[in-house]
């Protein structure tokens, strides 16, 4: 513990092994003092572009400008409007000349300070810029901490599809104070939770068991439980991204469990109107739903995690939208092949599938069950 930084934490690092590409995550309380130095123990950087939004940047940009300029670099900071609206065209080009305006060039790093949308829209700038600068993340919200931060996808939406514009472009860093997650509203605090338990229903039905077992403690942002839930999907993700960079084996799209029906409705109901985990935890009893009509899964096993979800203040109803609007949505995701369908169906808590020629008539039905009967 550090005198000058009250309650921090020896930090707790997870590897991402990825060749030339690796990195690695410090996990502490704490740490975000240590910005500048962390920056520098990392790489040569002489010129950062820091980007956040408002919400962060009023708690977090001057400290973390100071700690970099105290390191005798240059800071360039920009901010963009806090929200999904920000992973856009409009947004990107805007922090693309503003970055030339201050002399960005192939040295310059970009450093991406806020959520996943901060973390997915810096990311997509740094890919492109210039044709690549160096990128480290430091996640502020729980999301963007068990998630977003890692594994290198970056990119923003179009209006009529979610991250369709995008790049595999790595880290050199991740940087996670949890300390930092006191000032996330609560509904975004809960939002982050769907992710960490999709990475039980995906990989670790330990893990499931745990968060089962936790569920006042995660409510209340337990420190010492903050730091297992983060460091565990950090693990699980750091392992099958590694084994699967590029999503091209099949392995990383388990990561996508729930996404198809989740990137539906954030794309119908028009971007913001469900937060990302919000429509994580809706897509993902759509899925659960969808095994047992494939008879690979079952029914009270799906009752697990809605009442999990829903313990956690999370949706578990589906909304009603055009039915028409949804399947043209799921249409337009990574996923499909050859015009098909494919979607991550859970088999047991712990296992998912990745499953093609699943028909849009079955998958349809996953969702319109969901709907909460008005009548009941
Ligand atoms: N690249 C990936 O692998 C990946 C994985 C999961 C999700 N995502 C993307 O991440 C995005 C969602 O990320 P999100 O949930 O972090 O949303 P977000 O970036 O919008 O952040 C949530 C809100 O909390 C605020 N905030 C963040 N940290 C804060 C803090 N410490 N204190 C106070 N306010 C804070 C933000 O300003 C914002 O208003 C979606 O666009 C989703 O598609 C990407
Ligand atoms: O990292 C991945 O791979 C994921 O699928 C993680 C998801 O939680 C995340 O929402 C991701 O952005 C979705 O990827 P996409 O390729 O479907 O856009
Ligand atoms: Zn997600």
């Amino acid at each position: 513990m550090s005198a000058a930084n009250p309650g921090a934490t020896s930090p707790q690092t997870v590897h991402v092994p990825l060749g030339d590409r690796s990195y690695d995550i410090s996990i502490g309380n704490g740490n975000l003092a240590e910005v500048g130095r962390w920056v520098t123990s990392l790489r040569k950087v002489t010129h950062v572009v820091l980007i956040s939004d408002g919400n962060v940047a009023k708690y977090y940009q001057q400290p973390v400008e100071d700690a970099i300029a105290a390191e005798g670099i240059r800071v360039t900071s920009l901010g963009v409007p806090a929200g999904e609206q920000s992973k856009s065209v409009p947004t990107a080009q805007s922090l693309w000349e503003a970055a030339l305006a201050d002399r960005v060039d192939r040295k310059s790093t970009v450093v991406a300070l806020g959520g996943g949308v901060v973390g997915d829209l810096a990311g997509f700038v740094a890919a492109t810029m210039t044709r690549g600068l160096d990128f480290f993340q430091i996640p502020t919200s729980l999301l963007a901490q068990v998630d977003s931060s890692v594994g290198g996808k970056v990119g923003i939406n179009l209006p009529s599809a979610k991250n369709i514009v995008g790049a595999f472009w790595q880290p050199k860093g991740v940087l996670i104070d949890t300390a930092v997650l006191k000032t996330l509203p609560r509904r975004e605090y809960l939002s982050g939770l769907a992710e960490v338990i999709k990475y039980g229903v995906i990989l670790d039905a330990d893990f499931f068991a745990y968060l089962e077992a936790n569920v006042q403690p995660m409510l209340n942002r337990d420190p010492a439980v903050l730091q297992k839930i983060i460091a565990r999907s950090c693990e699980l993700k750091a392992q099958v991204v590694a084994e699967d960079e590029t999503e091209t084996t099949g392995l990383r799209a388990i990561l996508n469990y729930g996404h198809t029906f989740c990137h539906a409705l954030e794309t119908v109901s028009g971007y913001g109107e469900y937060l990302h985990g919000e429509a994580v935890s809706v897509g993902m009893l759509c899925a659960s739903r969808l095994g047992e009509k494939l008879g690979v899964f079952d029914a009270e096993s799906t009752q697990r995690q809605a009442k999990l979800l829903s313990a956690l203040e999370l949706p578990v109803a589906t909304p009603k939208l055009s039915e028409t609007a949804i399947l043209s949505a799921m249409q337009r995701d990574k996923k499909v092949e050859h015009g098909k369908l494919r979607f991550i169906v859970p088999h047991a808590i712990g296992k998912v599938v990745l499953t093609p020629d699943v028909p849009s008539e079955m998958a349809l039905a996953a969702w319109r069950e969901g709907i909460e009967d008005e009548s009941a």
